[in-house]
């Protein structure tokens, strides 16, 4: 069995998971010397107006997707709390369960980090965990407001750029619905799911 001393949390919508998703993770878990990432849909983003698919089927793509890679753990355990999903609420039942001697370090991209100041308790996010926060295309990120807003980030946050991969879940929810390829922008397990369960197809 894996001892874990560091953790890695990294929370999303995944609807669906795609490859821009698995790249930013394998770049975290690699810089950071992870042992493992607990990969965790939300049940509801307390930010975001909704969803298309049912949390049973993200929480499945998110499983394919991890198939093969023994350091990417699915986590339900923000689908077995009532939403919304509070991320400072994740970390703390991870702090719990792992106890104090594991690391935490909740992954993120640079869209979502320019977003921490109007999440719920920013401030023991930073406390609970370091932040990792890797770069997206299209989203400057500027460290400097973040820390402005939030002085708990300071010395707590490392920025990455990542594989810039600028593959996006609205882009494909709207190609899947008006049938344009999408094949190597996400796992094939994940796109066969998709297809099968008729996920975001448009009903005529
Ligand atoms: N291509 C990408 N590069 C870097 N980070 C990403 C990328 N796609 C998603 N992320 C990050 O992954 C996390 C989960 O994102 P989410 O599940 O909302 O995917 P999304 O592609 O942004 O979806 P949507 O388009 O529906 O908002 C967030 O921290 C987000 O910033
Ligand atoms: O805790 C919060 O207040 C909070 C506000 C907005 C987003 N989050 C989390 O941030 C992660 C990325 O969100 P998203 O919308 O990019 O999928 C996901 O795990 C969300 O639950 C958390």
């Amino acid at each position: 069995m894996t001892t874990v001393r560091r953790l890695g949390i990294y929370g999303g919508t995944f609807d669906p998971i795609h490859f821009g998703h698995l790249a930013i993770v394998e770049e975290a878990r690699w810089f950071c010397r992870l042992d493992q990432v607990l990969i965790v849909p939300a049940a509801a983003q307390p930010l975001k107006e909704g969803h298309l698919a049912a949390a049973h089927h993200r929480l499945e793509m998110v499983r394919l997707a991890c198939a093969g890679n023994d350091a990417l753990i699915p986590s339900s355990l923000e689908l077995d709390r009532p939403p919304p999903s509070y991320t400072v609420d994740t970390l703390r039942v991870c702090r719990e369960r792992y106890g104090p001697e594991v690391e935490l370090f909740l992954i993120i991209g640079a869209d979502a980090a320019a977003d921490l100041p109007r999440w719920r308790e920013p401030d023991q996010i930073a406390h609970l965990a370091r932040l990792v926060v890797v770069e997206r295309p299209g989203y400057p990120f500027d460290p400097a407001s973040l820390v402005a807003a939030v002085p708990a980030v300071r010395d707590r946050m490392i920025v990455l750029t990542g594989p810039q991969l600028a593959i996006s879940s609205t882009d494909l929810r709207q190609r899947l619905a008006t049938g344009r390829p999408v094949r190597y922008q996400l796992p094939d397990a994940v796109l066969a799911y998709v297809n099968h369960h008729r996920l975001y197809q448009v009903e005529e």
